[in-house]
């Protein structure tokens, strides 16, 4: 097999979505990444990018075009295994921690494939230590920080294995060392992800790649250092470096 044939962790074809009003959110979105890449998603509000993840473990379903996820077409009869190869991490770690301990919500997943007993242990603490939060299996979720329980909440989803994980906002309520802890988390595992973000240093940090989303297409695809000098570009999409930000470090 030759590089050009390798199998995409993530490869979106044409895809164009209308909701059910009328209102039209993507027009062809092309998109491909590759294993054990990590690509930001950058674009303003309502660009249309919740909808393209939301493609991308069938929660939507492609009204022209397609998503195949490490060669699968996202498909009725697939769901299951679609939504055990794409892991999202919601931006509120609330909406995904409902178990009475850390361990039970992070055993959820697997059990529901079918993991019991030893297994089942082993596959809970392997996430638990790739976000660093083994000691606290035995803690309600509730206890817990902001910053932990976002780290438990991308740990439910390490724990299916996924051939993608979807980062939606990881930047997003956290303070300053929430946010360098999870990045060296991010940095550390080995999996492909798609990272969505308004946070535009921390896409430069984890991200060596950046497409911009703008009005439901993708209007640049660059490395992220070379997207992030693009002045014109940057304020065409209404996205914008904080301020005060040294542009020598792009
Ligand atoms: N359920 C819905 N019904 C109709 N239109 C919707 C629905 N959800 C989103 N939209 C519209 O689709 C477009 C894309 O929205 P989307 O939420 O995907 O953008 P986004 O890039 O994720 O924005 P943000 O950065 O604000 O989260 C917007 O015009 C939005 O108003």
């Amino acid at each position: 097999m030759t590089d050009g044939d390798a199998i995409a962790s993530l490869h979106v074809r044409d895809l164009a979505y209308r909701y059910p009003d009328g209102n039209q959110a993507l027009f062809g979105v092309n998109l491909r990444v590759e294993r054990g890449e990590r690509v930001a998603l950058l674009g303003p509000n309502g660009a249309g990018k919740t909808t393209l993840v939301m493609h991308l473990n069938g929660i939507l379903r492609a009204g022209h075009g397609s998503v195949e996820i490490t060669g699968m077409a996202v498909a009725d009869d697939n769901l299951m295994e679609i939504r055990r190869r794409v892991g999202i991490v919601f931006q509120d770690p609330d909406d995904q921690l409902f178990m009475p301990t850390v361990r039970q919500d992070v055993a959820f997943g697997p059990a529901n494939l079918g993991l019991r007993g030893a297994v089942l242990d082993a596959r809970v603490d392997e996430a638990l230590d790739l976000v660093g939060m083994r000691e606290y299996a035995e803690r309600p979720p509730h206890h817990l920080s902001f910053g932990q329980r976002r780290r438990v909440a991308v740990a439910t989803v390490l724990a299916m294995r996924p051939d993608i994980l979807v980062l939606d906002e990881p930047s997003s309520n956290l303070d300053p060392a929430g946010r360098r802890e999870l990045a060296e988390i991010v940095r550390s595992l080995e999996v492909t992800i798609l990272m969505v973000t308004h946070d535009l240093p921390y896409a430069l940090e984890l991200c060596p790649r950046a497409t911009v989303l703008s009005g439901g297409v993708i209007v640049a695809d660059a490395p992220t250092r070379e997207l992030l000098a693009d002045t014109e570009l940057l304020a065409a999409h209404r996205l914008e470096l904080p301020f005060g930000f040294d542009p020598s470090r792009l």
